[in-house]
């Protein structure tokens, strides 16, 4: 059965359309990368997903039944959520924050015991940021910030995280520890993740370490392409979608093989055409 089933669904604001027909299925242990320029809609999708805002047409299925028969804290134990940004009002500790991932577990009026405790701090840990536990979050980067929200969702404990652009504030090295530990957990959890990114290495990434990988290309209203990385991240499709000349290469790399990679050369607006500024 499908973890989750976007099933034909359509979103305006007001009069601007922003898609329409869109529809994708997530199975167990299956990441599913969304890809698409600046304002075609990723956060919108993510954000009807998540019940942040409606569908004018469509219907989204959990665990094959209707998302509107779920109570909100039984959706909370299937999916958790990685925000693109966080407004970092209170200055609750690091902890206290990935402790609210195990709300949906504790129940309104309860507090956290010593498991919740131990699961958050063992999210922390796996983006590497234990020793920051009782620091004031609003005293975090941009990028630090970003890793705590990762570990709330992981402390969340759920078969799915939805991600919205979960390493755009990150270094090469936070990026890698965000990617390995989604790795890990697929793998050894079965864990699903959707994530909104504007690296499409990413979906490589996933693809290249064994992962059931899938991206979804979003331009003009829809998605224009779904499917394995190798078939839809081609020199042909990003061109057509970003307006750009990029290559795909190979690389071999001892310890995992071929990984493939997309370079990004040049604009068509810059007159490249074939790697040839003419
Ligand atoms: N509240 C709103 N009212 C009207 N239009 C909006 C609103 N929020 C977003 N939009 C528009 O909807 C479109 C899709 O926005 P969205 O944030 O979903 O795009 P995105 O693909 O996530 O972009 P990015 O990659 O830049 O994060 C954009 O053109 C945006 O300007």
């Amino acid at each position: 059965m499908h973890l989750l089933e976007v099933i034909d669904a359509s979103f305006s604001y007001k009069s601007a359309k922003i898609f329409e027909h869109i529809s994708i299925s997530i199975g167990p242990g299956e990441v599913h990368c969304i890809i698409g320029p600046n304002g075609c809609g990723k956060t919108t999708l993510l954000d009807c997903i998540l019940g942040i805002l409606k569908f004018n047409a469509g219907e989204i299925k959990l665990m094959g039944r209707n998302i509107n028969q779920y109570r909100i804290w039984e959706i909370a134990n299937q999916m958790a959520y990685v925000p693109q940004s966080h407004a970092k009002t209170f200055p609750y500790t690091v902890l206290d924050i990935v402790l609210m991932g195990r709300a949906s577990h504790t129940g309104m009026f309860s507090s956290p015991d010593m498991e919740d405790r131990a699961i958050a701090e063992d999210a922390l840990a796996m983006v590497g940021l234990s020793r920051y536990k009782d620091r004031p979050y609003t005293q975090l980067s941009g990028g630090e910030g970003q890793l705590v929200m990762i570990a709330r969702a992981l402390a969340q404990q759920t078969p799915l995280i939805i991600m919205d652009e979960p390493t755009a504030h990150l270094d090469f090295k936070h990026e890698l520890i965000v990617l390995e530990t989604i790795v890990r957990l697929v793998r050894d959890t079965g864990l699903s993740v959707v994530m909104a990114t504007h690296f499409p290495n990413h979906a490589f990434y996933f693809a290249n370490h064994g992962i059931n990988t899938f991206v979804a290309l979003m331009s003009n209203h829809s998605f224009m392409a779904k499917g394995h990385p190798d078939n839809i991240l081609t020199e042909e499709n990003l061109q057509s979608v970003y307006n750009i000349y990029a290559k795909v290469v190979t690389q071999h790399i001892d310890e995992i093989g071929e990984l493939k990679q997309i370079i990004p050369v040049g604009t068509l607006a810059n007159n490249f055409q074939g790697g040839q500024t003419v």
